[in-house]
C-alpha cells in the first residue's frame, strides 16, 4: 500500500458545465508545477467500449443497456487510474465524468479510499443560460461524439442528452466528503473539509480560475546592450534598436489591442521599464517577472562561462530546466516564483507583460502546455509581441513581429550534450559541491512546504498561428 499522498479530483456536474475545461486546467497547472498529474475521462473509455455517436437515449437512466455500458466505462477508467497511480507513482489524478448521483460518488469514494487515495470532489454548477450555451457549442464543436454530425442535429441531441441527466442529478450534499462547488463560474464557492496543503492549493487555483475566453500579450524588452554583447543577466540599458522598438510599440499595441482597457506589467529591470515607457496604460512592476538569476555568471558571455565554469556549462546543457546557476536560479525556481503571476493572469484579461526570455518561456509554457524539458528551449524572439487567446478547449497563438532588427539570443539544445562528450572521452566530470551549480532533484516537490491559501519606420507585422488544443478525447462523459 502506498504511503505517498495521492489525490483523485472527481469532477461532478451536468454535461456542458465546463467540467473538462476545469479538469484540463487543473491538470496543466499541477504538471507545470512539477506534480505528476493525469486526467482520466470516462467518455473516452465509453467511446472505446461502444464507439462514438451513441444517441441521446443511450444516456437515459431508464436505458438499462446504456446504463450497464456506462458503468463498465466508468470501471475501466477507474481501473486505469488506479494502475496509473501505482505504475507512475502519480500524485494527482482527475476523474472526469458527470458523477452526478450520490450512488456513483459513494462507489467512487469507497474504491478510492480503499486504495489509499483521497477523493476531492469538484462540482461545477452553472445556471446562466449564456454560459451553458457557450459550453454546449464548445462540446458540439470539439467532442468526437458529434464529429461529422449536422450541427442542428448535434445541438438537439445534446440538449436531450442533458435532459436525461437532469432527472437523476443530485448536487453534492455529502458533508463527510472533501469537496468544492464552483457556482456560475466564480460567483460563489462552497468548500468543505479540504484536508491538506496540496488539496488547498488545488482549491486556491480553482477559485482563481475564470472560464471565459481571454487574451494575454507577451513581449520581451527591446534589445539591450547586454543582448548585443551576448552577455546574460545584468540590468543593462536598451540598445539603439531596443529604443526604436520601444518607440514603435505603442502604435503596434494600439492597432492590435484596440480600445480594450489594457494593463501593462513589467519586471523591475531597466530594460523592461524603458520598453514600456511610451505605453499610455496603467503599469505594474513585478519583481517576480525579473529575469532568471544567473548568479556568479551574471554579466558574462556564454563563451566566458564555458571557459571559466566548463562543468556548469556542460551540466546546464544536460538538464537546462533543473540546472541552478551557482548563487542563482534554475528554470524550476523561476516557475515557482511565477506562480502568483499565473494566479493573477487566471483572474484578469487584457494584460500585456513585458519581461524576459526565461520568465516569458515559463509563462508561455503554462498556457501552451509545454513540458519542462522543452520549456527552456521555447522560442521567444526579441521585438515580437506574442498574443495568446485562451478558450475552453484551446490556446491560440499569434505573433506580431516588429520590423526593427534585433540579435537572436536563441541557443538550441545541443544534439550531444557536452557533459556526455566529456564522459565519453573518459574525463570524469567532478561533482564539487558548492563549487558548481546544482541540478535539482526532478522528483523534489516544486511547491514550498508552508500552506498558502486563500528596421523600417513603419512596423511590418507578421502573424504566425499555432494552437495548443486540449485533447478532444478527454471530453467529459
Ligand atoms: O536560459 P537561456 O536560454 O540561457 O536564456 C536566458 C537568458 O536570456 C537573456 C538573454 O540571453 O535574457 P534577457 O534578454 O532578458 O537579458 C539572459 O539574460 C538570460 O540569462
Amino acid at each position: 500500500m502506498s504511503t505517498n499522498l495521492r489525490i483523485a479530483c472527481v469532477m461532478v456536474g451536468l454535461p456542458a458545465r465546463g467540467k473538462t475545461y476545469i479538469a484540463q486546467k487543473v491538470c496543466r497547472y499541477l504538471t507545470w508545477l512539477g506534480i505528476k498529474t493525469e486526467s482520466f475521462s470516462v467518455a473516452n473509455y465509453r467511446r472505446k467500449l461502444v464507439g462514438s455517436g451513441q444517441p441521446a437515449s443511450f444516456f437515459d437512466i431508464h436505458n438499462s443497456t446504456g446504463l450497464k455500458q456506462r458503468r463498465e466505462a466508468a470501471t475501466a477508467a477507474l481501473e486505469a487510474m488506479l494502475s496509473w497511480f501505482d505504475r507512475e507513482k502519480g500524485t494527482v489524478a482527475i476523474f472526469d465524468a458527470t458523477n452526478s448521483t450520490k450512488e456513483t460518488r459513494a462507489w467512487l469514494n469507497e474504491q478510492l479510499t480503499r486504495n489509499n487515495i483521497q477523493p476531492l470532489f469538484i462540482e461545477s454548477i452553472c445556471e446562466v443560460e449564456d454560459m451553458i450555451g457557450a459550453n454546449m457549442l464548445d462540446v458540439q464543436t470539439h467532442s468526437p461524439d458529434y464529429k461529422n454530425m449536422d450541427p442542428i442535429k448535434a445541438s438537439k441531441d445534446y440538449e436531450t442528452r442533458i435532459k436525461n441527466y437532469v432527472g437523476s442529478y443530485e448536487t453534492i450534499t455529502e458533508d463527510n466528503y472533501s469537496y468544492v462547488k464552483l457556482v456560475n463560474s466564480g460567483s460563489q464557492y462552497i468548500i468543505n473539509l479540504v484536508q491538506d496543503y496540496l488539496e488547498s492549493r488545488i482549491v486556491y487555483y480553482l477559485i482563481n480560475l475564470q472560464t471565459r475566453p481571454k487574451r494575454i500579450w507577451f513581449s520581451r524588452h527591446g534589445e539591450s546592450q547586454f543582448n548585443i554583447q551576448d552577455r546574460i543577466g545584468g540590468d543593462a540599458e536598451l540598445s539603439e534598436r531596443g529604443r526604436q522598438y520601444a518607440k514603435e510599440l505603442p502604435d503596434l499595441v494600439a492597432r492590435n489591442i484596440g480600445d480594450r482597457p489594457l494593463v501593462v506589467w513589467t519586471s523591475t529591470l531597466k530594460r523592461t521599464i524603458q520598453t514600456a515607457a511610451g505605453l499610455p496604460y496603467p503599469k505594474k512592476q513585478w519583481k517576480a517577472l525579473d529575469e532568471l538569476d544567473t548568479g556568479v555568471c551574471d554579466g558574462m558571455t556564454y563563451d566566458e562561462i564555458a571557459e571559466k565554469y566548463p562543468e556548469d556549462y556542460a551540466r546546464r546543457d544536460e538538464d537546462k530546466f533543473n540546472y541552478r546557476y551557482r548563487g542563482g536560479e534554475s528554470y524550476r525556481d523561476v516557475v515557482l516564483r511565477l506562480e502568483p503571476v499565473i494566479m493573477e493572469l487566471e483572474q484578469h484579461e487584457n494584460i500585456l507583460i513585458i519581461a524576459h526570455q526565461a520568465t516569458i518561456r515559463c509563462m508561455y509554457a503554462f498556457f501552451m502546455n509545454i513540458s519542462h524539458e522543452k520549456l527552456p528551449y521555447a522560442r521567444i524572439p526579441l521585438h515580437t509581441i506574442i498574443e495568446l487567446k485562451t478558450n475552453a478547449y484551446s490556446c491560440e497563438e499569434k505573433q506580431y513581429k516588429v520590423g526593427v532588427e534585433a540579435v537572436d539570443t536563441y541557443r538550441p539544445k545541443p544534439s550531444v550534450p557536452l557533459i556526455k562528450k566529456l564522459k565519453e572521452q573518459g574525463e570524469a566530470v567532478r561533482r564539487n559541491e558548492g563549487a558548481s551549480g546544482e541540478i535539482a532533484d526532478a522528483s523534489e516537490p516544486i511547491l514550498p512546504l508552508s500552506p498558502v491559501l486563500p528596421a523600417n519606420k513603419k512596423p511590418s507585422v507578421s502573424r504566425i498561428q499555432k494552437s495548443a488544443p486540449i485533447k478532444p478525447d478527454l471530453m467529459s462523459a
